[in-house]
C-alpha cells in the first residue's frame, strides 16, 4: 500500500451530472463488492447480508435504503471489516480501487494494514459518532492524534494548521479547537466527526445514519455540507439511512435492501419516478410526503444536475 499524504485531489473531480456519475460507477469504480454475505452465528443463525454485489463509482453518492434490520449496517461494517463475533463473512469479496490504479482486496488485509487503510482510504461516520469523542480531551488533541498516528512526519505546526482548516471546511470556527466536546452542540460535534473522517483525504466515506440523531434543520445543513464537500474533494459516499426521502435528495444512485438482499439498484430520480421492484414501490408509499398530491420531493432540474440540496 502506498501513502497518499496530502495529495491534491484535482484528479478526483466529481462528475457533473447524474448520468455521468452512473457511467462513472461502471467505468471508474472506487469500491467493488461481489457476492458478499454475512451471518451472525449466535444461538440462532441470522443471514444478515446475502450475496450482495454493487459498485461504488469514484465521487458518487450511493444511498443504501431499507427498513430497520434489513442488513444495511452489517453490510457497511462488513465491507470495512469492522464486524465482531458472532458476525462472520461467509462469502464474497470487497475490493478498493485506488486513484493511483492499484487494487486492494479488503479480505486480504491484516490487522496493522487494516488500521492504516481505514482512516486513510475509507473513512466512516456513524450515528453515535459524536458521542465517541473523548470528553476530557480537547477537539484539537483528538484531531491531532489522527495525524500523529497516520502522518508521523508531519510537523506540529502543520498538524495544527490542518486541524483548523478541516474544522472550517465543515463550517465550525477554528477557535473551537480549544473546546471540549461538551462545549459543542450535537450538530457541531457531528461536524467535527465528519472533519476527522476527512482528515486523511479518504476516497470513500461510509456514513451510517450520520444525521439521524439531529434535528431537521441541523440535519439539512450537514447534508448540504456533505454534498458540497463531495463536489469539492471528489470522495465517494455510501450513505445509509431508512429515510428514503432524504436519500432521494442527496444520492446519485440508490440501492434498496430487503432481508439482506439488494432488490433494486438504480439512478435516484429513475427509482423515484419508475420503481421496478414491488418492495421499492411499497417503501416509497410508506412516505406520504413523497406520494401526496404535491409531495415534498423537490429534486428536479438543475438541482438534480449538481447534486446540491435546495
Ligand atoms: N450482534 C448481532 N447478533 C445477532 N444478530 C444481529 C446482530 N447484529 C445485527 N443482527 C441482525 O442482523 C440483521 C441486520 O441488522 P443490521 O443492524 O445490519 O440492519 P440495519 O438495516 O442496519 O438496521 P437499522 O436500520 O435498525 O440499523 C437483523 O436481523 C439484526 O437483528
Amino acid at each position: 500500500m502506498t501513502d497518499l499524504g496530502d495529495r491534491p485531489v484535482s484528479d478526483a473531480r466529481a462528475p457533473e451530472s447524474l448520468s455521468e456519475r452512473a457511467a462513472e460507477a461502471r467505468t471508474h469504480p472506487v469500491l467493488t463488492i461481489d457476492d458478499f454475505s454475512v451471518e451472525y452465528k449466535g444461538d440462532r443463525v441470522v443471514k444478515a447480508v446475502r450475496n450482495v454485489s454493487l459498485t461504488l463509482g469514484r465521487g458518487e453518492i450511493l444511498g443504501l435504503a431499507g427498513e430497520s434490520g434489513c442488513g444495511k449496517s452489517t453490510l457497511a461494517y462488513g465491507i470495512n471489516r469492522l464486524l465482531k463475533p458472532p458476525a462472520v463473512i461467509t462469502g464474497g469479496s470487497a475490493h478498493f480501487h485506488s486513484r493511483e490504479g492499484y487494487v486492494i482486496d479488503l479480505n486480504e488485509l491484516g490487522g496493522e494494514e487494516l488500521r492504516a487503510f481505514r482512516w486513510d482510504k475509507i473513512a466512516m461516520v456513524f450515528q453515535g459518532a459524536m458521542n465517541s469523542l473523548n470528553p476530557v480531551i480537547t477537539i484539537q488533541r483528538q484531531m491531532e492524534d489522527i495525524f500523529s498516528t497516520h502522518r508521523p512526519d508531519m510537523s506540529r505546526k502543520d498538524r495544527r494548521m490542518r486541524c483548523g482548516d478541516l474544522l472550517e471546511r465543515v463550517g465550525v470556527d477554528r477557535a473551537r479547537l480549544r473546546s471540549f466536546p461538551h462545549e459543542l452542540s450535537g450538530g457541531m460535534r457531528q461536524r467535527v466527526m465528519i472533519a476527522m473522517a476527512m482528515a486523511l483525504d479518504p476516497q470513500v466515506m461510509i456514513m451510517d445514519e450520520p444525521t439521524t440523531a439531529l434535528d431537521v434543520v441541523v440535519q439539512r445543513e450537514i447534508l448540504r455540507e456533505i454534498t458540497r464537500l463531495r463536489a469539492a474533494l471528489g470522495f465517494a459516499v455510501i450513505f445509509i439511512t431508512h429515510d428514503l426521502p432524504l436519500l432521494l435528495e442527496i444520492s446519485d444512485r440508490i440501492a434498496v435492501m430487503r432481508e439482506g438482499e439488494i432488490v433494486e439498484l438504480g439512478d435516484a430520480v429513475e427509482l423515484y419516478t419508475n420503481p421496478r421492484h414491488e418492495y421499492t414501490r411499497k417503501l416509497l408509499a410508506s412516505f406520504p410526503s413523497l406520494t401526496g398530491e404535491r409531495g415534498d420531493f423537490i429534486r428536479s432540474g438543475s438541482h438534480a444536475q449538481n447534486g446540491e440540496l435546495v
